[in-house]
């Protein structure tokens, strides 16, 4: 009886989509992929506005440290996705941060690039 409980417990802990070491195993991803990069894309790989502002930045900023993660290419994929609706409000992919700051999608990065406000930002 104990050991079957526990054996589910355990089991919740680490496999159900919601369980609190997903979810914090998520969260630190999220939080030091931003921390640790210049640019960083949450993006689809089947996605046009992910691939126009992946091509928008890669090509204005090679030196910039960036990371781009696909979240369908992800098994925690779902659930970053959850994290950064929750964290920005933003449930569309892409989901830029540059410079620690939450830009917003592709829409946001080409708008900041066509008044000339986008490399300040990546060097701040
Ligand atoms: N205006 C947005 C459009 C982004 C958008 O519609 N992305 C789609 C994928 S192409 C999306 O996230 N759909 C919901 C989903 O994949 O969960 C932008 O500029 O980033």
């Amino acid at each position: 009886m104990l050991p079957s409980l526990y054996r589910g417990f355990s089991s919740w802990l680490s496999a159900s989509p919601t369980s609190p070491l997903k979810v914090m195993a998520v969260k630190d991803l999220v939080e030091n992929s931003i921390s640790e990069n210049k640019i960083v894309v949450f993006s689809k790989s089947w996605c046009p506005y992910c691939r126009r502002a992946k091509n928008l930045l890669t090509s204005k900023f090679p030196e910039a440290k960036t990371k781009i993660l696909e979240l369908d290419e992800l098994q925690e994929g779902d659930a970053i996705q959850d994290y950064l609706r929750e964290k920005t409000g933003q449930r569309t992919v892409p989901n830029i941060f540059i410079s620690q700051k939450h830009v917003g999608g592709c829409d946001a990065v080409v708008a900041l690039d066509a008044q000339d406000k986008l490399a300040t930002l990546v060097s701040a």
